[in-house]
């Protein structure tokens, strides 16, 4: 094997190729962040580099022979950062118009911390490893955890460990906001229980428990907004898109892939750990429902400044009454309430109840209805706390918390949708025609077959029990019916 070079005319050459390093690191963070993350860290990375530069890098070896077992050592090290920050910048679209923020709250725009005065940094393996509680790094990640988080998190902990000084025999460790912004992405939240999986022994194992109690809580401080943005750096928000009682959507273009994804988020921050819990309840029901072609797709979600974000498939529209009204015949809006039942039929056989079925939370993508807003998804077993989602759409027996029958309330609910999207204008409040409604009695529709007219007054039933199922919705000849005449025509 190669072994280093030896003597003093290597060191200008050391001396260049340590510039060259710093030069290639450079530009590598450079491309990577962009340009706007890059006005904000630089002179922090700028900084490393330069107190890095006052030091020995490579002290005893030259830098060019990355033969040496040393150099070795410090060739990957500098490869596993280069492999994070390596997000192909030809797919990489303008960075976002405000260089100086990451967030319109202004949260990131923290600080570099002082750096403790350096007598000198030693920047070798063995001695990075010293001193640092590897217990402190050492949450579980869970499987699906993604891989380029791995390399990040091994990247943050670098990062970390090498920010260690030595001050008259003292160790000062301090952690640079560049190693806890990385750290802060990479640490995943305790496991918790999904309580909309219906198979039991997987609530029974808690393979992290060892661990509750080092990070009780959601990590209330950590995923706060002293790092860098996932929202930012993952994704280009293209336009706002939805404005719902708690969040808000907008249309993002994903970075990494160059595809479009709908970015929710709760529009105010979720500082109790209870209020974080429930939030999470959203995305836990949306996992453990998995796919299906007329639920909204669930892609990723996290938590950042205190706000939880989810990662959605995009949708077209929703069937929002205002802007949709007109367009719904009777064919229409059959087509509709198949789907929406394929829907809840699906997500009723797993035990769930939705609990906010209305025109807002119906999308459509490419012709094809998606229910969505799973925010006050429930068990059917009552097991978990019930929250109703929009009153106008709930019936009586909810009113009168009676929630024996959690699935035929989205029936429901799905009935006042449909006679809504026909009718073309928004439900009342409240009054005499929404308390008539709730006791099924629906005025006539004129130009509207008694068949249908029927199954909307049976869905909308005051007696739960006496509303179809969904399967049994499904099985309803009109839909046949409607098809057929569809094709017809
Ligand atoms: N995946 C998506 N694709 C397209 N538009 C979406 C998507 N998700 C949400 N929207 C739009 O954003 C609006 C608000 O979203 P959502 O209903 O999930 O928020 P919310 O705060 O839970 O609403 P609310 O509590 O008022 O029902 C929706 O009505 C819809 O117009
Ligand atoms: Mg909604």
């Amino acid at each position: 094997m190669k072994r280093k070079a030896q003597g003093n005319s290597n060191r200008i050459q050391k001396k260049k190729s340590k510039q060259r390093m710093k030069g290639s690191l450079a530009r590598h963070l450079t491309v990577q962040l962009g340009q706007q993350q890059q006005i904000q860290n630089s002179s922090r990375f700028q900084n490393l580099l330069d107190s890095d530069s006052e030091t020995e890098l490579f002290p005893s070896t030259s830098p060019l022979d990355f033969d040496s077992d040393a150099n070795i050592t410090d060739e990957k090290d500098f490869i596993l950062s280069q492999d994070f920050f390596c997000t192909p910048d030809y797919i990489t679209p303008d960075p976002p118009a405000v260089p100086s923020t990451l967030d319109c709250n202004n949260e990131e725009t923290i600080q570099c911390p002082k750096s403790p005065e350096k007598l000198k940094t030693v920047r070798s393996k063995r001695q990075r490893l010293d001193g640092i509680s590897e217990t402190s790094f050492s949450f579980s990640i869970s499987a699906p955890q993604e891989a380029s988080e791995l390399s990040m998190y091994t990247s943050a902990n670098n990062d970390i460990k090498t920010a260690k000084t030595y001050e008259s025999g003292k160790i000062h460790s301090y952690v640079s906001q560049s190693a806890v912004a990385l750290r802060c992405r990479v640490m995943p939240p305790p496991c918790i229980k999904n309580p909309y999986l219906q198979d039991a022994s997987i609530l029974d194992i808690d393979p992290f428990d060892n661990h509750r109690s080092k990070c009780a809580g959601l990590y209330p401080a950590v995923i706060g907004g002293d790092g860098l943005s996932r929202y930012r750096s993952d994704f280009h928000e293209i336009e706002k898109i939805g404005d719902g009682n708690f969040s808000r959507v907008f249309k993002v273009l994903k970075r990494i892939d160059g595809c479009m994804y709908a970015v929710k988020h709760s529009t105010r921050q979720l500082h109790k750990d209870t209020e974080r819990r429930k939030a999470l309840m959203e995305i836990q029901a949306l996992a453990a429902l998995g796919s299906h072609e007329n639920i909204v797709g669930y892609y990723s979600s996290w938590f950042e400044n205190e706000k939880l974000y989810i990662q959605m498939e995009l949708c077209d529209h929703s069937l929002s009454i205002n802007k949709f009204s007109n367009l719904f015949t009777e064919a229409d809006v059959l087509e509709a309430m198949h789907q929406i039942a394929k829907a809840l039929q699906f997500i009723h056989e797993q035990g769930i109840a939705h609990l906010d079925v209305k025109p807002d939370n119906i999308y459509v993508k490419n012709g094809v209805y998606k229910l969505g807003d799973f925010g006050c998804a429930t068990r059917l077993d009552r097991s978990l706390p019930i929250e109703e989602g929009d009153a106008r759409y709930m019936p009586q027996e909810i009113l009168n918390e009676n929630y024996d029958c959690l699935d035929k309330v989205d029936i429901f609910s799905m009935g006042i949708t449909i006679y809504e999207l026909v009718r073309g204008s928004s439900l009342p409040e409240s009054g005499t025609q929404l308390l008539n409604l709730r006791e099924g009695k629906l005025p006539l529709m004129p130009g509207h077959s008694m068949q249908f007219q029927n199954l909307l007054k049976v869905m909308m039933d005051p007696d739960p029990t006496r509303r179809p199922s969904a399967r049994e919705l499904l099985e309803n000849p009109i839909f046949e019916r409607a098809r057929k005449d569809t094709k017809n025509k």
